[in-house]
């Protein structure tokens, strides 16, 4: 079989970092061809050139072709993987507003070329970010694609979360479970303990409340600001090898808990249609949302701070008219 790979913003850090992993298997496994097609905007084109001259040079069994492309129609045209990494940064400035503006000005059309011309079966990840709520603006221009398939990344997050309560306990990564992260991908979001497990036994229980609250939170919350102010540029590699963990667990199932962003039925209390980060399990090439977790007053006054302010990015893009 072949499948049609969409990754946007092709010649950036994270482009550069995934594409190879995706090209080699490490995506959809080993049986499966894969056709890239790469979006970016005109000035980069050359760059994706570069890029795209590399792969061919690993002599990649799985890889079929490569399409490069600065329109977002043929770039999603047959796609059965869009990965949304493109985005429009931050600049020294630039307001809030401005920034929400700017990306819808990508992720509307994205999603209408999503509409149009994609595969039957597309899944999409948004990595670029402000990623839920440009998740939302993709899914609310695509509205032939079922709600579903648009989701946003915060598997970065669960592993962050993951390594760093590992380090803390002097275990294996492998000996944490269902480390779930709620909300939005910004330093709101809430990584979830009281759920999660280690060795079995509840997380939360194996650690002080609060370096809980006022040192792991924040540390899982602010690690992207603190990889930019050590690298000087935002993480690449690791954001690559969770949305291939986001998007590998999705297509292939996984076990235990994972998080992802992904529309709300109004489960958890949360507002339906928010693109937000909840438990989800894999399985046969779909997730649910996991329901009746424990969510005790501590996590749900987290959950609602996360949660109020993708209402009030979901509110600003609304007015600018961003939502279809
Ligand atoms: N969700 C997460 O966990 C997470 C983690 C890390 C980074 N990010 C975000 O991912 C995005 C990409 O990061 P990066 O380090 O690769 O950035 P980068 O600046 O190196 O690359 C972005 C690329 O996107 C391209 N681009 C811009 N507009 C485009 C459009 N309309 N269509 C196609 N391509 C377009 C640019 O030309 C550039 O090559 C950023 O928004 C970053 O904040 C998200
Ligand atoms: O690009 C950023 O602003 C940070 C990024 O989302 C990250 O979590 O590493």
């Amino acid at each position: 079989m072949t499948k049609t790979v969409t990754v946007t913003g092709a010649a950036g850090a994270i482009g550069y970092a995934i594409l190879f992993r995706i090209a080699s298997g490490q995506l959809l496994g080993p049986d499966e061809k894969i056709k890239l097609k790469l979006l970016e905007i005109e000035p980069a084109l050359k760059a994706a050139e570069g890029t795209a001259m590399e792969l061919h040079d690993c002599a990649f069994p799985l890889l079929d072709s490569i399409d490069i492309t600065a329109d977002a129609n043929e770039a999603f045209d047959g796609s059965n993987v869009a990965m949304l990494i493109g985005a429009r940064p931050r600049q020294k400035g630039m307001e809030r507003a401005d920034l929400l503006e700017a990306n819808g000005a990508i992720f509307g059309p994205q999603g209408q070329a999503i509409n149009a011309g994609a595969a039957d079966d597309v899944r999409v990840l948004v990595v670029g970010n402000p990623a839920n709520t440009n998740a939302l603006i993709a899914m609310n221009n695509a509205p032939d694609v079922p709600r579903e398939r648009f989701t946003a990344m915060t598997r970065l997050d669960e592993n962050r979360a993951v390594s760093m309560l590992a380090q803390k306990l002097g275990v294996g990564v492998e000996d944490i479970q269902d480390l779930v992260v709620w909300g939005n991908h910004s330093p709101s979001m809430f990584p979830d303990l009281f759920n999660a497990k280690v060795r079995g036994e509840r997380a939360v229980n194996q650690v002080d409340m609060d370096w809980y609250e006022n040192e792991y939170m924040p540390a899982v919350g602010k690690r992207g600001a603190a990889i930019i102010e050590a690298r000087g540029a935002s993480s690449a590699a690791s954001a690559a090898n969770a949305a291939i963990d986001h998007m590998r667990d999705w297509a292939l199932g996984a076990d235990g808990l994972r998080s992802m962003a992904v529309p709300s039925s109004g489960q958890y209390g949360v507002e339906e249609g928010l693109v937000s980060s909840f438990p989800v399990r894999t399985q046969g090439g779909s997730y649910e949302v996991v329901e009746g977790l424990e969510v005790g007053d501590f996590a749900q006054s987290k959950l609602d701070i996360t949660v109020n302010e993708l209402k009030e990015e979901r509110d600003a893009v609304k007015g600018l008219g961003l939502l279809g």
